[in-house]
């Protein structure tokens, strides 16, 4: 944030330059008036010092008002900038940082934190240099009027002095508490509410009141605290002020009386003290402000530094598009893997794969099955390489992922997720996410080849409706199609669906399996199944078992020879209605041309979805 603040040095110093010209206007008025008050004595024209005196005024307003503009605008330019690099920080986090941190945290250290931060930054800051001025201003003028009186004064204020500065020392703390308080609270908010279903049909409402309520608790007691010291901070100060304005007065008289001083020297010295209580009062105010800025900064910064994805490979020159990927290379290879989770603070790792190998050709339907917790989904993280491998390589297109930029591997591999990611916003804007510039004619296409043609036709807004939080106002299986459809349309060369099918009805499921006939006849299709009839007749079976490739195959030859395999074929098969699963048929797998870029990389839709027309119609929602 520093480094941040330091970009508007140019404009905060405008603000406090305009700030001490105010100062200069504010602590001339008391001589001013002292001017006044001996032209009235000696009966001489009052006009000059009055004309000074209002002069004066005038000045004073207009620096004052022109410096809290010039600094609430660094100040926004500050947070600005803040905020922009924080969510280019936080969109590019590693994703095993980023999961030790709590959302809600996260939303008020982005939001809350930032604010108080630039009220620290530039408004304390700025008052604490102009009221500081002011003060310091104010004791030298008061100095050479009389020493005495001064002494008197200083004596008074520095005892209150020690006071305040021991009471932000612990305001500092106290806020500190209070921020990270708030974020526990958000944290716990944002953690029911994206999971509001859950909490009811569990009946947890009640529960989840509760411990929210003891975050909420928490934060008001750590609030209450530094409204304590806040309010005992400005008072310490008031009293300085008003036991050295009881002193000066008494004696000051007491020093006219006898005629050891004048009237007017009196009066000027007074109004300089009147003139050092509200500054003094800002100054400790900025102070508290400051300190409380202080803590939300240093939350900001720990954000700041959260670790970000390595990109080894940024900068790395050579082949990245897909249609550079080499014919004779497999599209993916795995080489004796090893990746392990770690968790929580103390990162305790947890094994998952264990030399993982094999190989996926650039056409044709890869299946992976095997038990819950095999490590699957964790393959195709690494695939994606959101996470890197312990030990081992991956490697895409014959290169290791780690040398190629991450963009481009993410541009090569399109992901359906297991839970089918889809956004608040259009059907339009979730269907273009991965490839923002894909025309009508194309997402029309890609829309029926996952067989959502029908569903988007029956919505008053078609492609224009807007879905809620996590695509709500579709069902599962639409949500599902929907983002295969946004997969579908990034052409990707390797595409992964992890339990694409598990919200598909048969009918629905029999219709995916002919799309993903056709759709890996152009490029490598990774597909983990539960449901071993959708993969079936896949060109390659990979069966994974506690974090190892158990064996790989085809259905029949599986099935004879691997019995993990063959009990989970079996009890699927045997348990499921409807008709027997046909029988293995390997995919005619098309030559290979290379496609000259990942644009162009996938012929034209139109063909596509000429092949996969016969797609079922959807007659009711419920089907899917
Ligand atoms: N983010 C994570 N942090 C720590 N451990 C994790 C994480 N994600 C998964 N695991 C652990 O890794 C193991 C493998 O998980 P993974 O999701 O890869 O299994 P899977 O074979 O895809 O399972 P399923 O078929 O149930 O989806 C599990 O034991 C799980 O507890």
């Amino acid at each position: 944030m520093a480094s941040v603040a330091r970009q508007h040095t140019g404009l905060l110093c405008a603000g406090v330059l305009l700030g001490l010209l105010g100062v200069g206007a504010s602590l001339a008025q008391p001589w001013a008036i002292g001017n006044l008050i001996v032209a009235a004595g000696g009966g001489a024209s009052m006009t000059g010092p009055v004309a000074q005196l209002v002069g004066l005024f005038c000045a004073g307003a207009l620096f004052s008002s022109l410096q809290a503009y010039v600094i609430g605008r660094a100040g926004e330019n500050i947070v600005f900038d803040v905020r922009r690099i924080l969510v280019g920080r936080l969109l590019r986090a590693d994703l095993t940082a980023f999961g030790k941190e709590s959302q809600g945290d996260i939303f008020t250290r982005t939001v809350t934190d930032t604010s108080l931060a630039r009220i620290a930054l530039a408004q304390s800051l700025a008052q604490l240099i102009v009221s500081g001025a002011t003060v310091v201003g104010g004791i030298v003028l008061m100095f050479l009027i009389d020493l005495w009186l001064m002494v008197i004064t200083m004596g008074c204020l520095g005892t209150a002095s020690v006071v305040s500065v021991a009471l932000a020392r612990k305001l500092r703390k106290a806020a500190l508490q209070n921020r990270d308080d708030t974020g526990a609270f958000a944290g716990g908010i944002q953690r029911v509410l994206s999971a509001l279903p859950t909490v009811k049909a569990s009946r947890a409402e009640s529960r989840e009141a509760a411990r929210i309520g003891e975050l909420a608790e928490s934060t008001r007691r750590s609030g209450i605290r530094v409204n304590a010291y806040n309010a005992l901070l400005m008072p310490s100060m008031n009293v300085g002020t008003q036991g050295a304005l009881a002193v000066v007065v008494g004696v000051g008289m007491a020093w006219v009386a006898r005629g050891e001083m004048d009237m007017a020297s009196l009066t000027t010295f007074i109004m300089y003290l009147f003139q050092l209580v509200s500054p003094l009062v800002m100054l400790f105010m900025g102070v508290g402000q400051l300190v409380q800025g202080r803590a939300a900064i240093q939350r900001v910064d720990e954000l700041a530094r959260l670790p970000q994805e390595g990109d080894t490979a940024a900068g790395a020159p050579g082949p990245a598009l897909p249609g550079q990927l080499a014919p004779h290379w497999p599209a993916v290879e795995f080489h004796d893997v090893r990746f392990a989770y770690r968790r929580g603070k103390r990162e305790e790792r947890t094994q998952v794969l264990d030399g993982v190998s094999f190989s996926v050709p650039t056409r044709g339907l890869t299946a992976v099955v095997g038990p819950s917790g095999a490590g699957k989904t964790t393959m195709f993280q690494l695939i994606e390489r959101f996470y890197p491998v312990d030990g081992g390589l991956v490697r895409l297109g014959g290169r290791d992922i780690e040398a190629l930029p991450l963009d481009t591997v993410r541009a090569l591999v399109g992901y359906v997720q297991q839970d089918s990611a889809a956004m608040r916003g259009t059907i339009r804007e979730n269907l273009t996410y991965a490839n923002p510039h894909a025309g009508d004619a194309a997402i029309r296409e890609a829309v029926e080849m996952a067989g959502l043609t029908s569903v988007i036709a029956q919505l008053p807004r078609g492609l224009d409706t807007e879905l809620g939080d996590q695509g709500s106002g579709l069902s599962g299986g639409q949500r599902q199609r929907l983002c295969i459809a946004r997969t579908l349309l990034q052409q990707p060369a390797v595409m992964l669906l992890d339990e694409a099918t598990s919200n598909l009805d048969s009918d629905s499921e029999r219709d995916f399996r002919e799309v993903l006939r056709r759709v890996s006849r152009h490029c490598a299709v990774i597909a983990i199944a539960h449901r071993i009839s959708t993969v079936i007749d896949a060109d390659q079976i990979v069966v994974m078992e506690a974090g190892r490739v158990r064996a790989t195959g085809v259905h029949q030859d599986l099935m004879e020879r691997d019995e993990l395999y063959r009990r989970l074929a079996g009890s699927q098969l045997h348990a499921e209605p409807g008709p027997v699963a046909p029988a293995p048929r390997p995919v005619p797998v098309e030559p290979w041309a290379p496609p000259p870029s990942i644009a162009v990389g996938w012929p034209s839709y139109a063909g596509l979805a000429e092949q996969t027309m016969q797609l079922r119609p959807v007659k009711s929602e419920e089907h899917w």
